[in-house]
């Protein structure tokens, strides 16, 4: 190795660090003064249409060797240290930790956020309704198993706001202490994930073996790393963070198994130009109200993207997702017109990955 090249590319990037502190610490000085005018204001710090505004434009006039993943990285980290240094806000998230519902809220709101771990829905929904926590993480739809009940009935029941959504590839591994697959004789996991990787089970002949259905799957890992003989289903951070050995990877029958999460909080953002809504909708119990209400929002050129009945109290009610901002003047007019029967539960940035 040529020394004297390695110490000028070293010196190099020292000062090129050195100018990347200076200006990202110039950055934290104008975020705080934003974060003035919004504590007079009384307007929410975290604006997710504005900082993907400031991911796009940045991924357009790129020219150099990151992509577009690299700069949502980077650069939603540096978002979230300055929201935390302007005002460290709690992310509540279905855990423990390692879960999926974790994944996806550390993919958003980065390392440096604090995080706490809860065991259920419901008491997410709590948190954030007593103001414990500021931001609300929960899954929504798997592309396999349908809609999460539970998120809908808190949806339904609480006053918050749905003010992001976070589309993730999920992955299952198959953990275990044991070497030799016909040596287990029992494997943990959370029913929908035994019910995503049937095909796997039943190609390794371990569909007769006892299947234990548990809350989480990465409190499957941390039971199985415990237990002789026994395996886990489970991310494949789960297996890490419990030291249990991973003997296969991406063992999901559908090779695009996705999960949607919300991201709820106490806030409304503002219009990006590239929305969709979420609504909850009761229908009168009379002939042709679900064909007045769609043909409604035909006629305004609204893209509705889910619709999804689900039963609460004994009565039916349907998940809607459209294009569009609750504020788009094409908008405003339907939500009003059937503002007795519709629900808003937020708008927000769509994301590029869809389920
Ligand atoms: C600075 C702001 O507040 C937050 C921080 C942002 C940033 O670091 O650029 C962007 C949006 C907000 O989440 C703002 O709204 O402009």
């Amino acid at each position: 190795m040529n020394e004297h090249g390695l110490l000028d590319l070293r010196n190099k990037l020292d000062s090129i660090d050195e100018e990347l502190l200076k200006l990202i610490n110039e950055r934290m000085e104008v975020v705080h003064q934003v974060g003035v005018l919004k504590a007079k204001s009384g307007g929410a710090i975290y604006r997710p249409e504005r900082e993907k505004e400031i991911i796009d434009r940045l991924e357009t006039m790129n020219s150099g060797k990151l992509n577009r993943a690299a700069i949502e990285a980077l650069f939603l980290e540096i978002f979230a240290i300055s929201r935390n240094l302007e005002l460290p806000e709690n992310v509540a998230y279905l855990g423990p930790e390692g879960s999926f519902t974790h994944q996806a809220a550390e993919g958003r709101f980065g390392a440096m956020s604090s995080y706490v771990s809860i065991a259920s829905i419901n008491g997410i929904f709590r948190e954030v309704d007593t103001k414990k926590a500021k931001f609300g993480v929960v899954p929504i739809e798997n592309s396999s198993n349908g809609i999460v009940t539970d998120t809908i009935n808190c949806l339904n029941k609480y006053n918050l706001k749905i003010i992001a959504e976070v589309v993730l590839d999920i992955h299952h591994t198959f953990a275990s202490t044991c070497d030799k697959v016909q040596d287990i004789k029992r494997i943990y996991s959370k029913d929908i994930a035994f019910e995503q990787c049937r095909k796997f089970l039943a190609n390794f002949g371990l569909d007769e073996v006892e299947q234990i259905p548990i809350e989480s799957t990465t409190k499957a890992a941390k039971l199985a790393a415990k237990e002789p003989f026994s395996a886990a289903i489970c991310p494949h951070v789960g297996a890490k963070l419990n030291n249990l050995p991973i003997l296969f990877e991406n063992i999901e029958d559908k090779d695009n198994n996705k999960t949607r999460f919300f991201i709820i909080s106490d806030f409304e953002n503002a219009q990006s130009g590239n929305d969709k809504t979420s609504i909850l909708v009761e229908f009168p119990d009379r002939q042709g109200a679900l064909v007045e209400f769609l043909t409604d929002f035909n006629n305004s050129g609204i893209n509705l993207t889910k619709i999804k009945s689900h039963i609460v109290h004994g009565n039916s009610i349907f998940f809607i997702d459209f294009d569009g901002h609750k504020d788009d003047e094409n908008v405003k007019g339907i939500l009003e017109k059937h503002k007795d029967t519709i629900k808003v539960l937020g708008s927000y940035v769509k994301e590029i990955n869809d389920i």
